[in-house]
């Protein structure tokens, strides 16, 4: 027995398939659902790049008897009635996708979602879209600037599945787009519509994930990615640079992440007297635990409790009409 399963014979005229790919998310907002996930997450080469045995002793003597526990209280304050807010904006874009595709002539095309870790796998769904007879297949990791550890795993997953694949259909993988008129713009709108509705405040920061600082040092193009799309949706909103500025969440692990960090920056800003200020994520298409929870609360408690009057989060793109049509002209573009 080889490694290859046996496969169907496609037809002889190919479907075009899109694959979009998040992050993924436990199954539950509970301890038991946090460890699995967090050790495939934990366990990814692309994520923690220290050597193998000192991180396996680390992850499985400490991490994963310590952090499902607190990971799973923090989910439980964001979980909704249908799931992970992850999976079910995720889940809504797809649906969206698909029906905007539909109404441009693409009824025969095939939309579907998968996620990097947890389910539905990468490998489950290119092979369901394969036995539906996808011939050429676009997967589109939903990040919008490039980060080794987001991105190129997608990439790794996608290349293992193909390693275990006879038949290999042709595949586009879309690599970023932090610049895509339509992303700005889609963020520009969101960010205008939230200052009719709730005023505006006198600082708009623009938080995104972290990574180490060393991957950036190492070549990885992350920092670069998120700065242009920072500048480009500033010029968008006519912001001069002491209306905006640019930091890093979610910083995990004891090393040095990317600078300003959110929460110290926040802070920092209620001290001045900085007092009302407007949060968006713009490298999150969906919102998710390190929006809802990190942003929406942790930092915001942390800024009110310094001193800051007025913190509002801004919604990411999630179902936004504008948001579909940018995502659309991405996958469709050769
Ligand atoms: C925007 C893209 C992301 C990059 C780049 C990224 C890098 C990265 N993340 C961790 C560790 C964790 N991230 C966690 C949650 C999480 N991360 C992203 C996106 C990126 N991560 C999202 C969308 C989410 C939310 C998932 C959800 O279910 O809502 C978590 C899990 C939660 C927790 O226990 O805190 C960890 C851990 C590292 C180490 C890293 C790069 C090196
Ligand atoms: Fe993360
Ligand atoms: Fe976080």
């Amino acid at each position: 027995m080889g490694r290859y399963r046996k496969e169907s014979v496609p037809t002889a005229v190919g479907i075009d398939a899109i694959l979009l790919v998040n992050l993924g998310t436990p199954e539950a907002p509970t301890a038991q659902a946090l460890r699995p996930y967090l050790k495939q997450f934990l366990s990814d080469p692309r994520v923690v790049e220290i050597p193998r045995i000192v991180w396996w002793l680390i992850l499985n003597g400490i991490i994963l008897n310590t952090r499902p526990k607190k990971s799973a209280k923090k989910y439980a304050a964001i979980w909704t009635k249908e799931g992970s807010p992850l999976k079910v904006h995720t889940e809504r874009q797809t649906k969206l996708l698909k029906g905007l595709l539909g109404e441009s002539g693409r009824k025969d095309m095939l939309v579907d979602y998968a996620m990097r870790y947890g389910q539905p796998s990468i490998a489950s769904v290119l092979d369901r879209l394969k036995a539906l007879g996808a011939a050429r297949i676009t997967v589109v990791p939903l990040y919008p600037q490039y980060a080794a550890s987001a991105t190129a795993s997608v990439f790794d997953d996608v290349a293992t599945w193909t390693q275990n694949t006879r038949n290999v259909p042709e595949l586009r993988l879309v690599r970023s787009f932090p610049e895509h008129p339509g992303y700005i713009a889609a963020l520009a709108a969101s960010v205008r519509k939230h200052w009719q509705m709730h005023g505006r405040g006198d600082k708009l920061v623009m938080s995104f994930h972290g990574i180490p600082k060393r991957s950036v040092d190492l070549g990885d193009p992350y920092q670069a990615e998120c700065q242009a799309t920072a500048k480009l949706l500033a010029n968008e909103l006519q912001l001069d640079a002491q209306h905006y500025v640019v930091t890093f969440q979610s910083r995990f692990g004891a090393a040095a992440w990317l600078q300003p960090y959110t929460q110290p920056t926040l802070e920092q800003f209620a001290k001045e007297s900085v007092s009302r200020i407007d949060v968006i994520c713009p490298g999150f298409a969906a919102d998710c635990l390190e929006t809802l929870e990190e942003i929406g609360m942790e930092c915001k408690a942390a800024f009110l409790a310094a001193g800051g009057k007025e913190f509002r989060l801004i919604p990411c793109l999630n179902e936004q009409p504008d948001w579909i049509r940018a995502l659309a002209d991405i996958v469709i573009a050769r």
